[in-house]
């Protein structure tokens, strides 16, 4: 659970949500469980299938709304694909007003074309969350453009942190890294379970325990380093008994051709990526 965020959620006004897949879910599900009053939120989403619908309309969300039904709302929150942007931009413009904020989370989508499809006069934030957000446990790189001010920047954060922490970066570009590491970075994590596990079987364990090793160490260690306050490499360190056998593992990955250039490539990848889809 977030420790930085105590008392109902409340942004002054009503929120926007366009798209609400796995990461607009996520944060509409963070929205309501710290209390932010579902009457006050709106959905937009064309093609969610209708059991999101009807898990929606019991919650109390309203959808689809019509001009008439809300106007300047605090926050929109534009949470479909990038390439699914020139068909949320339009109602986004037709709904936001001066104290709106807009909140982008799509990759790669610069706050020109953004700026461009909302009419040029919303106050932008660009966010980057990742998929831990669905159990409240994401973090969220943010970027605030020149026209936001405090209380704007403020409501911004009050959402993104509705489902994790929030970290702020000082320029546009650097959403692009932290969409390499950590938007896209759970995916490494999971990968790499499976690739433990993998290796485990070709060990000679059976799949359904090389799994559970393998998930309950990635589980273990994560929440052993979130409660410590070493650092990761005194962490790595304590395991590492000297001409042990976690030394002869860490030879292979942290010598030539290891880990880190393996990671920077991939990270270097995924940044790459987002600049393509900026277009
Ligand atoms: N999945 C992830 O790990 C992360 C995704 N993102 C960003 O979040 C955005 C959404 O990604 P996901 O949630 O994974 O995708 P998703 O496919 O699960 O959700 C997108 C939703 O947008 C809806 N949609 C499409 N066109 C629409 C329109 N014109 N108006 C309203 N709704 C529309 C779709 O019906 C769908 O429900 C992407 O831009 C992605 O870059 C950001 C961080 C992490
Ligand atoms: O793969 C993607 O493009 C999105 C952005 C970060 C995580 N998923």
């Amino acid at each position: 659970m977030n420790a930085h965020y105590s008392g109902p959620l409340d942004v002054g006004g009503p929120v926007l949500l366009i798209g609400a897949g796995k990461m607009g879910g996520a944060l509409l599900d963070g929205w309501l469980s710290r209390g932010l009053d579902p009457k006050t939120v709106f959905v937009i989403d064309p093609a969610l299938p209708d059991h999101a619908v009807d898990r929606l309309i019991k919650a109390g969300c309203r959808l689809a709304p019509q001009p008439g039904d809300l106007s300047n709302p605090a926050a929109i929150v534009i949470a479909v694909k990038p390439q699914m942007a020139e068909g949320a931009l339009p109602p986004a413009a037709a709904f936001a007003g001066p104290d709106t904020v807009a909140v982008s989370i799509m990759a790669g989508t610069t706050l020109a074309t953004l700026s461009a499809g909302l009419g040029g006069t919303v106050a932008i934030v660009r966010a980057m969350p990742n998929t831990p957000a669905a159990v409240g446990r994401g973090i969220t790189g943010a970027y605030a453009s020149s026209g936001v001010d405090e209380a704007k920047r403020a409501r911004a954060e009050t959402l993104l942190k509705a489902v994790g922490d929030v970290v702020w970066v000082p320029e546009e570009g650097l959403i692009d890294a932290v969409t390499g590491v950590s938007g896209s970075g759970p995916a490494y994590v999971f990968l790499l379970v499976e690739t433990m596990a993998k290796a485990g079987v070709a060990a000679g364990l059976p799949a359904d325990v090389a799994e559970k090793l393998a998930r309950k160490t990635v589980e273990g260690a994560g929440e052993l380093m979130r409660q410590s306050t070493d650092s990761p490499e005194i962490l790595r360190k304590n395991v590492t008994s000297p001409n042990g056998t976690t030394a002869a593992a860490l030879e292979v990955l942290m010598g030539q051709g290891g880990l880190e250039p393996l990671m920077n490539r991939a990270v270097a990848a995924a940044v790459k990526r987002a600049k393509e889809l900026a277009g």
